[in-house]
């Protein structure tokens, strides 16, 4: 049974549903290639389509995220909000923010220092890389501890140097252009689509961003109806969970609940279809 704030959030348009992917849609996988979107969830992603605005919010690349997604006629927002595409990028072109260009030389300068220096001392290490910035992921290293520790000591100085920011993922080191994240993301897509409501799920130290965000448009009134929730994991950072309305028990408890508002939204709609009225003519 959904909630109360649930259903309102729901039944106030124009609405936007937006989800964070690996972790939210996706269980973790050993690495970014073998991840698959859990059962079920694309056809619940296209049957939410014709009642409010959706979104994926991921750190991936959009071309990654579409890869894994499929789902077509949904804004997709990658790298952290860095590109947007409104639909899957065959048919929708990719849109980077004009601001991080500046950024473009010197993460590659420093992802060919990972590079250059990860390929031999540390193979187990995967270098992601993106439009601008990447990730080096570590969950494939003997000893994560000590991976994640080389990867941030060759990364830490130069990255400040260059003003790129270093952030940590699950089990995965992310060079990122600074001043962009998920919650500046969910503001512009908000905004641009005048949403009244909206909701964010996410299991990560990154979603903390967007959470935070749609309490705080909440709260001021320009996004009145927003709910967020948490998808509780064994590493989901103790903040998201304390700071989200709503907590839900893994990938698997994120689909459930995906099913329980389609189901919720199809038959809002019935009750209200002219069915009835066509019988009674
Ligand atoms: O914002 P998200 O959609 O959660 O993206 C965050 C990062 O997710 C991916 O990495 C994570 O998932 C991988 C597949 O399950 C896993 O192997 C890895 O250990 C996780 O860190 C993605 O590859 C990154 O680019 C994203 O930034």
């Amino acid at each position: 049974m959904l909630t109360a704030v649930l259903r309102h959030v729901l039944l106030t348009r124009p609405c936007g549903l937006t989800f964070d992917i690996d972790g939210t849609l996706s269980p973790i996988a050993p690495t970014p290639e073998a991840a698959r979107l859990f059962p079920g969830v694309a056809s619940l992603l296209e049957r939410l389509r014709p009642y409010a605005r959706v979104a994926v919010v991921t750190g991936r690349g959009i071309t990654s995220a579409a890869a894994l997604v499929g789902v077509d006629e949904i804004t997709y927002i990658g790298n952290h909000g860095l590109e947007w595409a409104e639909g899957l990028p065959e048919h929708h072109p990719i849109r980077l923010l004009p601001e991080a260009e500046a950024y473009r030389l010197p993460a590659q300068r420093l992802l060919a220092l990972a590079e250059q220096y990860l390929t031999p001392a540390l193979p187990c290490a995967q270098i992601e890389y993106k439009s601008i910035g990447g990730t080096i992921h570590y969950r494939r290293c003997p000893n994560p501890a000590q991976a994640r520790q080389q990867i941030l000591e060759l990364l830490r100085e130069p990255a400040q140097e260059s003003g790129l920011l270093l952030t940590e993922g699950k089990m995965a080191v992310e060079l990122r252009v600074p001043g962009l994240n998920k919650g500046q993301a969910l503001q512009r897509f908000i905004e641009q689509y005048q949403l009244r409501s909206a909701l964010f799920a996410g299991d990560d130290t990154t979603d903390l961003d967007g959470v935070e965000t749609l309490i705080r448009l909440r709260q001021e009134g320009s996004c009145p109806a927003a709910v967020t929730i948490a998808v509780r994991h064994a590493d989901t950072p103790p903040r998201l969970l304390e700071r989200a309305d709503l907590i839900v028990e893994g990938v698997a408890g994120m689909a459930a609940l995906l099913e329980e508002m389609v189901t919720f939204l199809e038959s809002e709609a019935g009750a209200s279809s002219p069915g009835w009225q066509e019988k009674r003519a």
